[in-house]
């Protein structure tokens, strides 16, 4: 089996591939996150998931490398990491009551090339009052997060429903990334 290598800062992308069981290590990358205007939300994600993996595969070739985005889309805006509590408020009173789209994008870049794949999840939020947001916001959670949320924490108080696949909104999509990386000869070990 090739070296595999996870090229993220994300705590939740690592906590689930040690869930999935497949040997990695982490090397982060320190690209600048750029696309295109007025590309789709499913592209959006795809390009930035290939520069990370790409940028990361650049001084590790012998490997097989795994980078992944995630953002939140809501009608024609896309939402990523609150920069201050006042995003953070109005983010999550734009989606109180409402239905969002959470695409997470993925790329696996070995000698070969480069292949993308993205899922997209809905997740429905029940009403938020303005104290149950400000109580949100001390948690601190909203801050690393796209969408000012974390669906797998105190955030789930939020979650009405839910379609699609849960692991994606938390950071990758565990089943599919599973099924591309045994394409690479990357499986679970135990
Ligand atoms: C909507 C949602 C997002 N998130 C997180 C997943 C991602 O870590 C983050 C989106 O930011 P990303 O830019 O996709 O990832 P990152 O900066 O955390 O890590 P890296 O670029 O190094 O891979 O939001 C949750 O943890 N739970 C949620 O419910």
């Amino acid at each position: 089996m090739k070296p595999f290598i996870l090229a993220s800062g994300s705590p939740r992308r690592k906590e689930l591939l040690e869930q999935a069981h497949i040997p990695f290590s982490i090397q982060t990358s320190t690209i600048e996150e750029t696309v295109e205007e007025g590309l789709a939300p499913a592209e959006v994600v795809q390009q930035l998931a290939k520069q990370k993996a790409e940028d990361v595969w650049s001084t590790h070739q012998e490997s097989i490398v795994l980078g992944s985005d995630t953002v939140v889309a809501f009608g024609e805006q896309l939402l990523g990491k609150p920069k201050d509590e006042g995003e953070a408020r109005a983010t999550l009173q734009m989606l109180s009551g409402q239905t969002h789209s959470v695409y997470t994008g993925v790329a696996i870049c070995s000698a070969e090339g480069t292949i993308t794949f993205y899922e997209k999840t809905d997740v429905e939020f029940y009403p938020l009052t303005d104290d149950e947001i400000s109580m949100y916001i001390r948690s601190h959670e909203p801050f690393d997060k796209a969408g000012s949320y974390g669906i797998q924490g105190f955030g789930a108080f939020m979650v009405k429903r839910i379609v699609g696949d849960y692991f994606a909104v938390v950071g990758l999509p565990l089943a599919r990334t599973i099924r591309e990386l045994k394409k690479f000869g990357i499986v679970p070990t135990l």
